[in-house]
């Protein structure tokens, strides 16, 4: 079977994002590493699939693949781009659009300079909604990664995420730290791990190890769960810029009880087709 595709990327997280609607496609876990693979494939961080929705009130779903195969919950820098890729296909004309994803119902708003601004839903701090092993609940967690110890912030905002602070971003903590705690036996699901340097209550940096992916120029789900947790921890105020690797995120949270709302561009980058 021919596939077309469409590249995109939010701050350098890279996606092939693939209309379902027009025509029915469905991918294997063989399928979407072979398309991922930067070298025999497309490549791609994430396989973005936009699909019809199951619920009549929703306007799309849309189902997200890190580049291992596995299914994911929710992706911050994708919901951007698929608002940008359902639009420029004309699949809509709404420039508010609701969608079905794996995480749940989210809502897309495409804003007069072509940002996009995504409701990113209620953050949860509980360690079994990850899930994360850990008795009774704490505000920074230790945890042992070869015979160090790191204090972590567990965060769910759909997806795992597991925040580490730190006073300095080299390469040699993420690329050393962030695949032993990925795969750590205290979460069972994996988990993404943000690297966050707080520079001021209102601007950090960070850099994320993805889960089935490794070390992304982006991670939007990331932004947001290392802004939650420093508010949480009381290190930063309700709204905050996110310096990434690839990029610039506006996140903001007003505490318990809200949703969390991230602000940030989409990038078509080309059209393709490739044999499935
Ligand atoms: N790049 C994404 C997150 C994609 C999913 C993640 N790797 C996971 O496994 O949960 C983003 O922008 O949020």
């Amino acid at each position: 079977m021919l596939l077309k595709f469409t590249k995109m990327h939010g701050l350098g997280n890279d996606f092939v994002v693939v209309d379902a609607v027009s025509r029915k496609v469905y991918f294997n876990k063989a399928q979407i590493e072979r398309l991922g693979d930067r070298n025999r494939g497309i490549g791609f961080d994430q396989l973005l699939v936009v699909e019809p929705p199951s619920n009549p009130d929703m306007d799309f779903r849309y189902r997200i693949y890190n580049c291992d195969g596995s299914e994911v919950e929710h992706c911050g820098n994708g919901a951007r781009c698929f608002a940008k890729f359902v639009l420029d296909r004309e699949l809509t004309h709404k420039r508010i659009i609701d969608v079905e994803t794996k995480r749940g119902q989210i809502q897309l708003k495409v804003l007069d300079d072509g940002q996009v601004c995504v409701d990113m839903g209620e953050p949860s701090f509980v360690p079994a909604d990850l899930p994360f092993v850990a008795e009774g609940l704490m505000d920074l967690y230790p945890i042992d990664v070869a015979g160090e110890t790191f204090e972590l912030t567990p965060v769910s905002v759909g997806n795992p995420h597991a925040v580490i602070r730190v006073e300095e971003l080299s390469d040699a903590i993420v690329e050393r730290v962030g695949p032993i705690v990925e795969d750590h036996e205290r979460f069972p699901n994996n988990v993404n791990v943000g690297f966050l340097q707080v520079l001021s209550s209102d601007e950090v940096n960070l850099r994320v190890y993805e889960r089935g992916v490794g070390e992304t120029q982006a991670c939007g789900t990331g932004a947001c769960a290392a802004v939650v947790a420093g508010i949480k921890q009381g290190w930063l105020a309700a709204d905050v810029l996110v310096h990434l690797p690839g990029g610039d995120l506006r996140i903001s949270w007003q505490g318990p009880g809200h949703s969390i709302q991230m602000t940030g561009p989409a990038e078509k980058v080309f059209e393709g087709q490739i044999y499935l």
